[in-house]
């Protein structure tokens, strides 16, 4: 057996042209949606992040506004920016790019971020609505990755209702928001959450449907993990050198023969990564259409 693609490149192309023609109304209507993107210090892979989000946004006609402050920046000096993009009524939404450098407290600056322009779904207004179940189309934005990869699985006839998912990683960006949004009345699906102390990661993968692997463990998950026809989704990344041509060289979190015996496989990268994107300018679109 060789796994279906989960084509993340595929799937997020159809969303931005859903999105294209949504903006093209609102421009009509003078409604300019403007994602801000905050990025502190000059990670390498969180540079190439940040530079995705601009590319998908001038893609969808989604007005962009770029700060970058040296790794040097001081806590006052990230807040003092997160203040100043609050108040810009040119940024309809913005992220703050994660992780943020060493000595500055991520929760204190997500809590600063105005819930109504966060547009990642990671202040904790947003994430309690996930939790009380009121995110959705036209209330709250949903954390960006969890919601590219239900959007991904759907896309393909994934089923997720009465179906049992292992999540590996509990993350504030994947797997703690991805368990709350699986088991949601209308998602249905029946959720393991395991995490570095969990005793047989291995044994728990053994039993699922649907397989979700971010932790950033290059291989982390072999063929002998997986029931045979499960969909196994490769969020996890990690930079492993340099190609000869100096560009970074990923691996994913998904041994390659998994391939053999998963029904549906996702690439990594060209799987979940273009999905996050994608779902970050949905929000940022339906933010100014709720405004
Ligand atoms: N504020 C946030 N920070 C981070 C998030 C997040 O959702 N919000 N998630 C991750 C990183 N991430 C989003 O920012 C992200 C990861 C990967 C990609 C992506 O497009 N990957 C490509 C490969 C790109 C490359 O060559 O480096 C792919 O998978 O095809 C986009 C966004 C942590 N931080």
């Amino acid at each position: 057996m060789t796994a279906l693609t989960l084509d993340g490149l595929a799937a997020a192309a159809s969303i931005k042209s859903e999105l294209r023609e949504r903006v093209d109304v609102l421009r009509e209507r003078g409604v300019v949606p403007g994602l801000g993107t905050l990025l502190v210090g000059d990670d390498p892979a969180s540079r190439s992040y940040v530079a995705g989000k601009h590319r998908d946004c001038a893609e969808v006609g989604v007005e962009s506004i770029r700060v970058d402050l040296p790794a040097t920046a001081s806590r006052a000096d990230v807040l003092a920016a997160v203040r100043d993009l609050n108040a810009a009524p040119e940024v309809t939404g913005y992220i703050v790019q994660l992780p943020l450098p060493g000595g500055i407290d991520e929760n204190e600056v997500l809590e600063a971020i105005d819930p109504d322009k966060d547009a990642d779904g990671l202040h904790p207004t947003n994430l309690g609505r996930l939790v009380l179940g009121v995110a959705g189309e036209l209330t709250s934005p949903l954390p960006c990755t969890p919601a590219g990869i239900v959007e991904l699985l759907r896309r393909n006839d994934v089923t997720l209702a009465g179906k049992h998912v292992t999540v590996i990683g509990r993350g504030l960006t994947v797997g703690r928001p991805l368990g709350l949004l699986l088991t949601r009345k209308g998602i249905d699906a029946t959720v393991t959450l395991t995490h570095s102390r969990t005793p047989d990661i291995a044994a728990e993968v053994r039993r699922a449907d649907i397989v979700v692997a971010a932790v950033g463990v290059p291989h982390l998950v072999t063929a002998d993990w997986i029931k045979p026809g499960a969909a196994v989704v490769d969020v996890g990344v990690t930079r492993v050198g340099t190609t000869e041509s100096g560009k970074a060289k990923l691996s994913g979190d998904v041994d390659p023969g998994v391939a053999e015996v998963a029904g549906w496989l996702s690439p990594n990268p060209g799987g979940v990564g273009p999905m996050t994107r994608a779902l970050l300018v949905s929000n940022v679109v339906q933010s100014a259409e709720r405004a």
